[in-house]
């Protein structure tokens, strides 16, 4: 294990693991259970959804247009409950027993799909889906609504982020099963007589058993029982059609908020069609059930993908223009998938259009988050959510329905070759056109940065040259964190052990640590009340330039440590997070005035603002009286940011003793010290810090470590030798 390595587990390992750490809800054991059923359950419906789809294209098969209907029908008898009868799933819910609610769900589910192959006609695998959909929407929100008993508040976002994870990125393995169980069955069929089913039974009866083992898991699980308390789930259930109708109105209104819907729909369409359509086109192609299995995996692999990576783009690109572009990229893939009549090409393509819908999805849902001011942001989250919903049952029950009357088609191309073109590729053509309008449309009424060159844009992002840089010299440490987290405390800890160890430090903060700072910090905090968000954004921009300018970059060229308390995070989470300002026009404002330098290492402190704000003494200044939303918005937008990076930040629980958050910062720190303590050679720090030309400036004659944790002082290799500094990771070097 490298020293990074090390030294992050040891922060990690801690006693208490911060809020929005993954680790830390898993380790609760009911939701661990609760998260089991989940996953097993979310399984099971992906698998039925591919094998039902697969099966019903096989009853019905023999004709090109009434094997589409076939499969449309499926779909939209899965989707059609939950859009029209959604709420009353939550209102029956809320009147039983969470855990019988659970465990009975799972039992008739698991009969009703073992039932489906044994039965083996259209007519009941119709039937069978509309139970297996009314049962489903009961079993969710009970699920749901259990979810808020099992786990603290501060986790419970951690919480429901894992359940949506799960939701959706069991896709894949089932996928994956889908493929291997259709290997099988046919495998099967040829070798034993009395397997005489359909090529996807194998997958209906596993799939079956999913649900049954589910069940099994829940039945242990006493803290689910019980009835919730009125008005727990309503609150969560909100009527579909109203939301929309309401809806249309902040829509019409908000540019932004338009651009964004139309692209979020535009996504889910062009997703939707690959859904509706995949198992026709395969056939098509002339793949089986496996093939089917092939190109459905690619679609989430690449959907996982875009969702993973996507915002690590997102640091230099504005988010509005992110979305238009990756929507457009994501409808000219699916024209790619249209074109090439080749199940590798298109399964290639595939992954390119999951993983730009990916990110167009993601993106989406952060500028929800970030940019739809707080008065109007979760009736615009319902309508995005009830719109996507509607969206993706028209197309599930439209696509088949297109492709079936199209019917088959061939292009007579120069020197007598012909390329069929039946009805799925040309509805996928149609579909891709359709998204990559939309993309465009929704690119034009989102643009931030009208005149300035997108392909310019592009490739700053690509180059690195947008993110920032780091400094070659010295150490440049940042504390963040909300009111009375311990950052000052903190800071002065860390620079005490430095010193304590040879190092030159400087200890400062922002605002106010110049002299134009220091006007400008009672400007801030203690001058008339009524500041405009962007003057004060200005202002902290400011002190920010004077700050970098004056102070931190002649001390880092000497080769000294800096550890400022606050830096341009405090901007991106105050003034992106508690005001409702731009976060990419913050971006940009703090980059330009620090010339883009960023700290090797931010220590966020992360607690609940309450306990933050009990710690504050003295009268209140103009921040500190903020309500307490705005300061959970703040605390968030920390905890956002450090997500983004998470090889440039300790995130830690400030509601831990002084000492112990020490010890951990200096875990944390020790690392990019090159040359003190062993393991050096292992650091993750690769070349960057070969190249390092102005070591650190070193005291001579060391005092002791004084935390008793036992460091070197000294590379032993180079005794006496001043420490150079070592990275994190070298990718971020501009
Ligand atoms: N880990 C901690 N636990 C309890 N109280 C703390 C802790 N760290 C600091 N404090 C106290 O909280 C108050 C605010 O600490 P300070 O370091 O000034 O926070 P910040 O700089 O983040 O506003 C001080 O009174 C300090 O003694
Ligand atoms: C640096 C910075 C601070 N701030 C806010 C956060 C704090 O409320 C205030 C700084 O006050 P300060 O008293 O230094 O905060 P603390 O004692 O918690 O460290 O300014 C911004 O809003 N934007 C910024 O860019």
């Amino acid at each position: 294990m490298s020293e990074h390595e090390r030294s992050t587990s040891t922060v990690e390992s801690g006693m208490s693991v911060p809020a929005n750490d993954i680790r830390g809800v898993l380790r609760i054991k009911p939701f661990r259970t609760l998260w089991i059923a989940l996953g097993l359950s979310s399984l099971g419906d992906w698998l039925g959804l591919l094998a039902l789809t697969a099966m019903a294209g096989q009853l019905a098969a023999g004709n090109y247009r009434t094997e589409n209907f076939a499969i449309a029908g499926v779909l939209l008898l899965r989707l059609l409950p939950a859009v029209v009868v959604g709420p009353l799933g939550g209102y029956i819910a809320d009147r039983l027993d969470r855990r019988w609610t659970l465990v009975v769900g799972d039992v008739i589910r698991f009969v009703l799909f073992a039932s489906i192959p044994i039965v083996g006609t259209l007519w009941w695998l119709y039937v069978a889906t509309v139970l297996i959909e009314a049962v489903s929407l009961i079993w969710l929100p009970s699920k749901d609504a259990a979810v808020p008993n099992l786990v603290p508040r501060d986790r419970l976002a951690v919480a429901n982020q894992v359940s949506m994870v799960t939701t959706y990125g069991s896709a894949l393995p089932a996928a994956l099963l889908f493929t291997f169980l259709a290997l099988i069955n046919s495998s099967l069929i040829r070798t034993f007589h009395w397997f005489n089913g359909g090529s996807v039974d194998l997958a209906l009866y596993f799939n079956a058993l999913t649900f049954l083992v589910g069940a099994l898991v829940v039945a242990r699980l006493h803290e689910v029982s019980g009835r919730p308390a009125s008005g727990e789930i309503t609150e969560e259930q909100t009527n579909v059609l109203k939301a929309v109708i309401e809806g249309w109105r902040f829509v019409a209104q908000n540019r932004l908020i338009r651009g964004l819907v139309i692209g979020v729909v535009g996504a889910f369409a062009a997703g939707g069609v690959v859904i509706g359509l995949g198992r026709t086109y395969v056939t098509d192609l002339g793949g089986g059930a496996a093939g089917y299995g092939v190109v459905f995996g690619a679609l989430f692999t690449g959907l996982a993908a875009g969702m993973a990576v996507g915002p690590r783009f997102l640091v230099g690109l504005s988010r509005r223009r992110m979305f238009g572009l990756t929507l457009t990229a994501a409808g000219l893939s699916l024209i790619a998938v249209a074109l090439f009549q080749n199940l590798v090409l298109v399964a290639f393509c595939t992954v390119l259009l999951g993983a730009f819908a990916g990110i167009t999805w993601i993106t989406g849902y952060t500028l929800l988050g970030l940019e739809v001011e707080d008065s109007i942001r979760g009736r615009t989250f319902a309508f995005v959510q009830s719109l996507t919903k509607i969206a993706l049952a028209a197309v599930l029950a439209a696509a088949p329905a297109i492709a079936g009357s199209i019917g088959a088609h061939g292009v007579e191309l120069p020197g007598k070759v012909t390329l069929t073109y039946n009805g799925a590729a040309i509805t996928f053509l149609l579909g891709g056109i359709a998204a990559t309008a939309f993309g465009l449309v929704s690119f034009r009424q989102m643009d931030d940065r009208p005149g300035v060159s997108v392909l310019r844009d592009v490739r700053a992002v690509f180059s690195g040259h947008d993110r920032g840089f780091y400094a070659d010299t010295g150490l440049f440490i940042a504390f963040e964190g909300g009111e009375g987290a311990g950052k000052s405390t903190q800071a002065r800890r860390l620079a005490r052990w430095l010193e304590d160890q040879g190092h030159t430090v400087t200890v400062t903060h922002e605002p106010g640590a110049t002299d134009i700072g220091r006007d400008l910090r009672h400007l801030l905090l203690h001058g008339a009340s009524g500041i405009s968000p962007r003057t004060e954004a200005l202002l902290y921009a400011a002190d920010k330039a004077e700050h970098v300018d004056s102070m931190i970059k002649p001390v880092l060229a000497e080769g000294a440590v800096v550890i400022t308390d606050r830096y341009v995070d405090s901007a991106l989470a105050y003034q992106g997070g508690g005001r409702d300002l731009s976060q990419s026009e913050l971006v940009r404002l703090s980059r330009w005035a620090t010339g883009g330098l960023r700290p090797h290492l931010t220590v966020l402190l992360d607690l609940p603002p309450e306990a933050g704000l009990a710690r504050v003494d003295g009268t209140p200044d103009r921040l500190e009286r903020e309500p307490l939303e705005f300061h959970s918005r703040v605390r968030q937008q920390f905890l956002d940011l450090a997500a983004l990076d998470p090889e440039r930040y300790a995130v830690l629980d400030a509601t831990q003793p002084v000492d112990e958050l020490a010890a951990q910062i200096r875990n944390a720190v020790r690392p990019l010290l090159g040359g003190v303590g062993g393991g050096v050679g292992s650091e993750v720090g690769g070349p960057g810090a070969g190249g390092v030309d102005r070591p650190y400036d070193r005291r001579d004659g060391d005092s002791g470590d004084g935390d008793g944790g036992g460091d070197q002082r000294e590379d032993p290799s180079r005794p006496g030798q001043p420490v150079q500094p070592q990275r994190p990771s070298e990718e971020a070097q501009a």
